[in-house]
């Protein structure tokens, strides 16, 4: 019963974690709407079974590469509020690897929207 509890507990603060995510990260709100967006897009081209595998691979990277930066922002913030050299080169690099996700996901999503709307 402990452990069943212990588990459940950490769901919870898993789910938590989406909820702070949501509602303090404006980043987070804007690719949580994109996600929506493409999700809603991809049921009205009738996108087969392998492209709503890669389009859920790549919001999966978008959104996972927003909850660590999310983390790594509070977690900057909670070291120093003062501007600190290492602290903007940490947010940068975070910053960059959200970017970065989001670019290779445009790109491939480019190739699959492509066919079904030519
Ligand atoms: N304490 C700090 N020291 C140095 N530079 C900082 C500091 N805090 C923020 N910055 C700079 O400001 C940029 C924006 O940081 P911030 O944490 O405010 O992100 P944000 O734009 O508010 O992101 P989000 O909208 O996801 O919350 C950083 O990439 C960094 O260059």
């Amino acid at each position: 019963m402990h452990r069943i509890n212990s588990v459940l507990f950490k769901f919870k603060c898993a789910f938590k974690g989406l909820f702070i995510a949501f509602t303090s990260d404006n980043s987070f709100k804007i690719h949580f709407a994109a996600t929506i967006s493409v999700i809603f897009s991809a049921i009205l081209l009738e996108f087969s079974k392998s492209d709503w595998m890669i389009i859920i691979l790549l919001i999966g990277l978008v959104l996972v590469a927003e909850l660590f930066n999310t983390a790594i922002e509070f977690l900057v913030k909670l070291f120093t509020d003062d501007y600190h050299e290492l602290a903007e080169k940490i947010l940068d690099i975070s910053a960059g690897a959200v970017l970065l996700s989001v670019i290779i996901s445009i790109i491939i999503a480019v190739f699959i929207y492509l066919p079904y709307l030519l």
